[in-house]
């Protein structure tokens, strides 16, 4: 967009020719009036082509001489002309002493004046040219310098007239020397001889005496001048006219100059007007744009009003939008949970159904079990009878084995009797040998008799080894028929009177080698008010008499233990009531587990020699109200370690992590090891016992063999079970925390009963882990591993009721082992007696 200012400028532009032009006459006047000198002539022939002459002409110089003054250095604008009043003629200039001198000075007047005093001024004339340069013009037209006089056309080249006339009147004795001497050519010798004259003044006259005057030569002289000054009047008129004619046209021109100006200053006028014009209207646009301006401002603010109210209503939308979703969301949700509830509520109707089902397909398949129960029972039952028979044929072997023992013991006997009588008949050689021939016969039959004892010695002795094998191998069978799952029961003797009366109950005979034991229980009423009291018969594994000792049971579990050595993991367990004698057996001095350490030092003693390096490591714990607890870690409750139970279902063995673990050595560290956790175990007073525990603890025995020279590896634990007592809540009247700690124990031996029924029943599942003892042994107990459980048993009246409960737990413990004995025996039926 073009500005205003821009138009300005152009217009500016646009006047600057007129402009020059304006400044034209001025250059011209002063040139004009500059170079009349010159010429007519000259002039007119630059009539036609006037402003391209005048162009031409070098201004600066024409103007400093002729005085005008230079034109502004600053160029006015044209507004600034357009103001200025027209002065028509300032720019011509002022009148020269040459044209004062044409127009004014030459007249005949002053002729004949100049004629009388040319006398007076003779003395005065000489002094003319010191005077005309006094005066300032400038001397160029020197005589001396003619060249540069007739080259110079410039006005100020042109002599003064007045320095032309004054030494032709007051040196008339120049004269003829003036005029005899030839004129000069100059430019101006075709105007008449008065450059002859102007020369004169410079040549000094030369002095004649007063009586020799000649008044005629002088008038001709005068007539002379006359006429030479005729001429010049003459040439100085045609210059006159010249003059007046180029003044003339230069008036003419200054006219159109004039004309040209006001037209000029008219357009400039106009110009003027438009530009306030312009001006207003700029000024009427600043305003309309501040105006619409200060709309725009209020617009926008309005716009920006506007919007921020729209952006807090789109907020506020945008927040109930988001309060709905979340609303609509929360129902969605309460909806789809409600839908998932019914789902599940459909679902669980439909499990339990399912369930439901399964039960009586369970049921069903139960059935069955019971009748393949039944068929392998009564295979066991023909097991059992072959198990007989093979008793009776051991028992015929062993008989067999006796009499070959004597017979052996025979022989060995007659062996030493032939061997005595061998001396003595060598005795008997040495004295035959004189007789040679009866002595030589009774040798021969000597020597027979002996070989024939000896092969009869060789055949008993091989025949003691392949029994003994026979032997191994049915104790094997029966090994494995009795099951892994083996119960003893143990009764320990009365203490003393103190403790009360002891209850009826019935040992086996040791001669039969029974295993039952009969316990007459309490009083009880029958419907028809008698008071009974029931034997009841208890069979078990084995049945150890009140009068039985340590070592004795030890030989029992020795096997077991032996068993840990090869590889197996075996657990042995005491179980019965407070008092009952449960840790006597385990932990006394003379209990299994010092029994077991030292049987186990020993064969690894003797398995050295074939090889095995065994070691032994020793850990105690104590299950307390489902807690397990280092009963080897001194320090303080709140500084123990949790223990934590970790299975390795590869190795099937079981580690207690952050649990002490003592290298047993040697016995000494047995013995100090049990003494510590006796004194760490959990000890509390009952009721029903004094002294009583109330945890249960496990001695977990680590044996890990490795033969050097088979490579043999061998990893078994051997645990050491003491449970605690296992007395009713009521007979214990136990209150608060001995209450809690009854429960658990309960709820422990509970446990452990169910894992001992679900492995009896071979389930598929154990649930060892319903109770910290039970996950504690889980590889101990079923599977690959050998249990023993000792029922203990007090023999008072006082403890009858419990003993009654323990003997009835170990018997369905006892009723889940495999190859039981008590299948093929018949279980003697409960006898009452009258009391
Ligand atoms: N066979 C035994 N011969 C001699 N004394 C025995 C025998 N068995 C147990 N005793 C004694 O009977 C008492 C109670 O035995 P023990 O402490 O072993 O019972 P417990 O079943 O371990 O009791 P708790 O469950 O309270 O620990 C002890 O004084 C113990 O010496």
């Amino acid at each position: 967009m073009r500005t205003l200012a821009m138009e300005s400028s152009e217009n500016r532009n646009a006047l600057n020719p007129a402009s020059t032009k304006l400044r034209l006459p001025t250059t011209y006047a002063a040139t004009a009036t500059a170079t009349a000198p010159t010429g007519l002539k000259e002039i007119s022939d630059s009539q036609s082509n006037a402003r391209a002459q005048m162009s031409s002409i070098p201004t600066k110089r024409a103007a400093n001489d002729s005085g005008v003054a230079p034109p502004d250095a600053k160029r006015k604008t044209l507004a600034e002309r357009a103001g200025e009043p027209i002065q028509p003629k300032s720019h011509l200039p002022a009148p020269t002493p040459t044209s004062a001198f044409l127009t004014g000075t030459i007249s005949g007047a002053s002729i004949v004046q100049l004629a009388n005093a040319r006398n007076a001024n003779k003395t005065t004339a000489t002094a003319l040219p010191r005077a005309s340069s006094a005066t300032g013009h400038r001397p160029t037209y020197s005589s001396t310098n003619p060249s540069s006089f007739t080259k110079s056309l410039g006005p100020s080249s042109r002599p003064p007239v007045t320095g032309l006339r004054q030494p032709s009147f007051n040196q008339p004795t120049n004269r003829s020397r003036s005029i005899s001497k030839p004129r000069p050519a100059t430019s101006m010798s075709g105007h008449g001889p008065s450059r002859d004259v102007s020369v004169a003044p410079s040549q000094p006259a030369p002095t004649q005496p007063p009586n020799g005057i000649d008044v005629d030569e002088r008038l001709n002289e005068v007539d002379a001048e006359w006429k030479v000054m005729k001429e010049a009047f003459s040439i100085s008129l045609q210059d006159k006219k010249a003059m007046e004619t180029a003044v003339q046209m230069a008036k003419n021109q200054v006219d159109t100059l004039e004309a040209e100006r006001q037209k000029l200053n008219e357009r400039n006028e106009l110009l003027q007007k438009e530009m306030d014009a312009l001006r207003q209207q700029f000024q009427q646009l600043t305003l309309t744009l501040e105006r619409q301006k200060m709309d725009h401002e209020y617009q926008l603010q309005n716009k920006s009003r506007e919007h921020e109210h729209e952006v807090q209503e789109l907020q506020r939308k945008l927040k109930q939008e988001s309060e709905r979703l979340q609303r609509i969301n929360r129902e969605e949700k309460d909806a789809f949970e409600r839908q998932c509830r019914a789902d599940l509520e459909g679902e669980k109707a439909k499990a339990a159904k399912e369930v439901q089902d399964l039960r009586l397909k369970l049921g069903a398949e139960q059935q069955d079990i019971n009748k393949s129960l039944l068929e392998k029972e009564r295979e066991l039952r023909q097991l059992q009878s072959q198990l007989d028979d093979l008793r009776s044929e051991l028992s015929q072997e062993q008989k067999n084995k006796r009499a070959l023992q004597e017979q052996i013991n025979e022989m060995a006997t007659t062996n030493g009797k032939l061997e005595a009588r061998n001396q003595g008949l060598r005795a008997q050689i040495d004295f035959l040998e004189s007789d040679s021939k009866q002595q030589s016969d009774s040798f021969a039959q000597m020597e027979a008799r002996l070989r024939e004892a000896l092969e009869i010695a060789e055949n008993a002795k091989q025949k003691l080894i392949k029994e003994e094998t026979e032997r191994r191998i049915l104790f094997n069978k029966y090994q494995e028929l009795k099951g892994n799952i083996r119960v003893m029961c143990r009764v320990r003797p009365a203490l003393g009177k103190s403790e009360g009366s002891e209850a009826k109950i019935m040992f086996p005979d040791a001669k039969t080698s029974s295993a039952q034991i009969e316990v007459t229980g309490l009083e009880e009423k029958s419907s028809f008010g008698n008071i009974n009291r029931k034997v009841l018969p208890f069979e078990f594994d084995r049945v150890f008499a009140p009068s039985v000792h340590n070592e004795e049971i030890f030989d029992e579990i020795s096997q077991l233990v032996q068993s840990a050595l090869d590889g197996y993991n075996v657990c042995i367990f005491c179980y019965g009531q407070t008092g009952s004698g449960k840790t006597y057996t385990m932990s006394s001095p003379d209990g299994m587990i010092p029994r077991a350490t030292h049987m186990i030092y020993d064969t690894i003693t003797k398995l050295r020699e074939k090889s095995w390096t065994y070691t032994m490591e020793g850990s105690f714990v104590e299950v307390y109200n489902e807690e397990l607890n280092d009963l080897l870690d001194g320090s303080s409750n709140n500084s123990k370690k949790k223990l934590e139970i970790r299975h390795d279902d590869v190795r099937k063995q079981t580690t207690v992590l952050n649990c002490k673990t003592v290298a047993l050595d040697s016995a000494d560290k047995v013995e100090m090891m049990l003494k510590q956790a006796q004194n760490n175990r959990s000890v509390a007073a009952t009721k029903a016992n004094e002294r009583s525990s109330r945890s249960h603890s496990v001695f977990i025995l680590k044996l890990v063999g490795e033969n050097s020279v088979t490579n043999e590896r061998c990893e078994g634990t051997l645990n050491l079970v003491d449970l605690a007592g296992s007395e009713r809540l009521k007979h214990s009247q136990a209150e608060g925390e001995r209450m809690r700690e009854t429960q658990s124990i309960n709820k422990s031996l509970a446990c452990l009963g169910d894992v001992i029924e679900a492995l009896g029943r071979g389930s598929s599942h154990v649930p060892y882990r319903n109770s910290k003892l039970t996950h504690l042994l889980q590889y101990s107990l079923g599977g690959n591993s050998k249990t023993l459980m000792f029922v203990m048993v007090s023999p008072l009246e006082a403890h009858l009721k419990e003993t009654i409960t323990s003997l009835r737990f170990a018997t369905k413990v006892h009723n889940t082992h495999i190859g039981t004995a008590k299948s093929t025996k018949k279980a003697i039926k409960d006898r009452s007696s009258e009391s």
